[in-house]
């Protein structure tokens, strides 16, 4: 999958959400924005790279990617939102596992470029974060093939917790 596929992909969900609960994107920008800032707190909670205080050890890999794919797709729905359309169609992360502390710069950084987004809704604002939000993938030491197996399976619950009344 694209990412131009990615981004049709989250398109059909959200269309698909909001039928279902009788809003627009437009409407629902400012929840979307902090939606992605509370998956991103969920899943640094997940990773625990800033809990100099505790012993205990990170998440489980797939839980971690649970979280991450949980803020791609609110990522993506405010990119929809904005009209965005990336350059290329392909995403090229390099992936290494970072350093406790780097994890944790990265986080900031994403919560940086929020506040910027919130301030001016500019694509070139959208692109910064996401590009800052594809580059976490590589920190925490997945492959970009991973983030979209993860982000289909989880893109296929999110129907179906719909469909469930949830
Ligand atoms: O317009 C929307 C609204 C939600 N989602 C997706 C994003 C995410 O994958 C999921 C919501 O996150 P989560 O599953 O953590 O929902 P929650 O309501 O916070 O779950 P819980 O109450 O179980 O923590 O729904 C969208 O893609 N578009």
């Amino acid at each position: 999958m694209n990412l131009r596929e990615l981004f049709e992909k989250q398109q059909q969900l959200d269309s698909y959400i909001e039928k279902k609960r009788g809003v627009t994107g437009k409407e629902v920008f400012q929840d979307k924005l902090l939606a992605f800032v509370v998956e991103t707190g969920e899943l640094a909670n997940e990773v625990r790279s800033f809990k100099f205080w505790s012993s205990k050890e990170a998440s489980a890999s797939p839980v971690i990617l649970e979280e991450y794919v949980d803020g791609l797709h609110f990522l993506l729905s405010l990119g929809n939102t904005l009209e965005f359309v990336p350059e290329t169609g392909t995403v090229e992360i390099e992936t290494e596992e970072a350093p406790e502390q780097e994890k944790t710069e990265a986080f900031l950084e994403i919560n940086g470029y929020v506040a910027l987004l919130r301030m001016e809704p500019s694509l070139e604002s959208y692109s910064v974060l996401f590009q800052g939000y594809v580059d976490l993938a590589g920190l925490l030491g997945y492959t970009w093939e991973d983030v979209l197996a993860a982000y289909e399976e989880k893109n296929k619950e999110n129907y179906s917790r719909q469909d469930n009344n949830y």
